[in-house]
């Protein structure tokens, strides 16, 4: 389109306004607190704000699968690297809520019903497409067809750590067809062939060293979403304490619980066998 060409979209343009591009009418008329208390806006703020972060780090990771089934190294590292410097700009949020004291949140509590993060779909995409494939998430969505298809769709893609596999198995490092060709639609668990593979990635760097940096970049990805998922659980019991959860779970110790899971567990396991 040349520049004095009079389309309605040069019109368009021309006009276009800071907020028409960011859409802010609709983001700044979002925040509709359910009780007259200040701090429900702090709540709705860092909810939002987290929801757009995860919005970006699937953008990246869906990136990043794309540049690594190509064999595309240095565009995956820039994609994961953003990923990793956003999941360290998200835990600083914990801080900010940190703010709210337990007596301010009861006092608004009840108007959130039973809504939980437990629902956050795009928590749930991210755990997908990092690997943790739990079927029982996608009941959650039963009466949610827009929102149920779309997740549907990355359970049953193959995950980050699939495609970092299948990068192995291409450097001729590694040829288990159990795991090469295994259901996508399981959360991968720990084999000691993927492990032997990336060991050799490790003490033979400088021959690997695409594979070796992609590890290191998973690792960074894992470390810091278990740095929010700790924050998250701390933040949460310093202010409910040992109460249940909104969702119906046992509040903390429902967290406590489901902390101890990976993605990549080789990765880690091969940090006591090397
Ligand atoms: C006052 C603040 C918060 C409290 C008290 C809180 C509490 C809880 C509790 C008790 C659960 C367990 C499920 C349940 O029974 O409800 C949970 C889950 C969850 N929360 Fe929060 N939360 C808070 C803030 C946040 C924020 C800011 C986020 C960011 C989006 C978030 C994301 C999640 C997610 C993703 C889960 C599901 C975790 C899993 O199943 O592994 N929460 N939260
Ligand atoms: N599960 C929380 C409620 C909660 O935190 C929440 C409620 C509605 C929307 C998002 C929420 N955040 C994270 O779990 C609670 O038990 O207090």
């Amino acid at each position: 389109m040349t520049k004095n060409s009079h389309s309605a979209y040069t019109d368009f343009k021309d006009k276009m306004t800071y907020s028409d591009y960011l859409q802010l009418e609709p983001i700044l008329n979002s925040q509709k607190r359910l009780s007259d208390h200040h701090d429900e806006m702090l709540f709705i703020v860092i909810h939002q704000v987290s929801e757009l972060w995860m919005k970006l780090m699937l953008h990246e990771i869906r990136g990043a699968i794309t540049s690594l089934q190509q064999d595309q190294f240095q565009p995956a590292f820039k994609q994961l690297a953003r990923v990793s410097k956003t999941q360290a700009q998200i835990i600083q949020a914990w801080d900010v809520l940190a703010t709210l004291t337990p007596s301010e949140y009861v006092e608004f509590r009840d108007s959130l019903g039973q809504a939980s993060g437990f629902q956050s779909y795009q928590h749930r995409q991210l755990e997908f497409l990092l690997g943790k494939k739990t079927p029982h998430i996608l009941k959650i969505y039963e009466n949610e067809p827009t929102i149920l298809s779309g997740l549907q769709a990355d359970y049953e893609k193959p995950t980050l750590y699939d495609e970092a596999i299948q990068a192995l198995a291409r450097a001729g490092l590694f040829s288990d067809k159990t795991v090469l060709e295994r259901d996508v639609t399981k959360s991968h668990q720990s084999t000691e062939s993927v492990r032997d593979a990336w060991q050799v990635v490790y003490q033979q760097s400088n021959r690997y060293w695409n594979l070796y940096q992609l590890a290191e970049k998973l690792v960074d990805l894992e470390d810091w979403h278990q740095q929010w998922r700790f924050r998250h659980l701390k933040t949460v019991e310093r202010i409910i304490g040992m109460k249940s959860g909104t969702g119906g779970s046992a509040g903390v110790h429902y967290l406590k619980a489901v902390l101890d899971d990976y993605f990549f567990p080789e990765l880690w396991e091969l940090r006591t066998t090397i």
